[in-house]
């Protein structure tokens, strides 16, 4: 597999937003560089610029920010939440991409941004063009792409219809999150093939939500069904906490990293060594 066949994300952020221990800034700087200096990964989710209270752990990501040394290879993606997060973000210049998740189960776009879907896209609105101003990209998650533990509708067609919609504001790529781990590797090839023949000219990732021993054939059903970008957390950590109690964590990068033949063994595990230091 070369490597330049698909987009790697690793996201730091979603590995330790939820983790209760507050993680020293100047720990997680020396994580996020040494990611960056690997050149494993294409876009390193490094933080979010949340409300402090919502999410205590990603406080400092401005400082953390400071201390990130970018190099060409690798960009950098900040998750926001809402119009006063987006405008923080969009004017840090070492800021590539904003990520903004949108949840098309109602229950869990209010839980996670206490805000409904329709108040939440006309804000998706307003945060394309604060993006589109400072040349930066916004990346919409479609959360609960999969379905949802809340019983709130969920249909193939409900994820075709509100990416129509979005797509009506500009948006160009997405990620389909499976953020309570719903999906099985058959419905992850599934709504991948339809997507993709819907909207063939999307960017369109996988954010999934796996247990390790399910992750390969995740993986390999999304790439089979025409994804070429993925997002995992080392060590398999991470999970939204606004979801529900029982997280199932990210997909393990290192798997990602092994499948799409990147890194040799001991650089690989080079990264799972400065992830673990980072989060003692
Ligand atoms: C969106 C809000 C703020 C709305 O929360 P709210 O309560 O409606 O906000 P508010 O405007 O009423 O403000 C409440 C307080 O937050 C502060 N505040 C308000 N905004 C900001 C900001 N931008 N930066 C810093 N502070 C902020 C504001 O100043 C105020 O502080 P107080 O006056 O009480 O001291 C809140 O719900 C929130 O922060 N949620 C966090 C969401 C989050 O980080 N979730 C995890 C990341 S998303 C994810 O993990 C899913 C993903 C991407 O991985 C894909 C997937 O798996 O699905």
């Amino acid at each position: 597999m070369m490597r330049d066949q698909v987009v790697l994300v690793d996201c730091p952020r979603d590995a330790v937003q939820g983790l209760h221990n507050f993680i020293e800034t100047d720990k997680k700087i020396k994580h996020i560089n040494t990611l960056i200096e690997s050149e494993l990964f294409d876009v390193i989710d490094f933080g979010s610029f949340v409300s402090p209270k919502a999410v205590p752990q990603l406080a400092d990501t401005k400082a953390v920010l400071e201390g990130i040394r970018k190099n060409e290879k690798v960009k950098l993606l900040a998750i926001v939440a809402n119009l006063r997060g987006a405008q923080e973000a969009a004017l840090e210049e070492k800021i590539d991409f904003l990520g903004y998740p949108f949840s098309i189960s109602e229950t869990f776009q209010l839980r996670n941004t206490n805000m409904g879907l329709a108040a939440s896209y006309q804000q998706v609105k307003e945060m394309k063009a604060l993006a589109d101003s400072q040349d930066k990209s916004l990346v919409v998650y479609i959360s609960m792409a999969f379905g949802n533990p809340y019983s709130d509708p969920w249909s193939p067609l409900f994820v075709e219809e509100w990416i129509g919609k979005l797509c009506d504001l500009g948006i160009r790529e997405f990620s389909l999150a499976d953020t309570t781990s719903e999906a099985d590797a058959n419905q992850i090839s599934e709504l991948f093939s339809f997507v993709k023949s819907r909207f063939p000219t999307l960017e369109v990732g996988a954010h999934f939500h796996a247990r390790r021993e399910e992750s390969l054939a995740k993986i390999e059903a999304a790439y089979l069904a025409g994804c070429r970008k993925f997002e995992g957390a080392l060590l398999g950590y991470g999970g939204c906490p606004f979801a529900k109690d029982d997280l199932v964590g990210n997909i393990p990068s290192e798997l990602l990293l092994h499948y799409f033949g990147r890194g040799t063994d001991a650089e690989i595990i080079g990264l799972e060594h400065s992830f673990r230091q980072m989060i003692l």
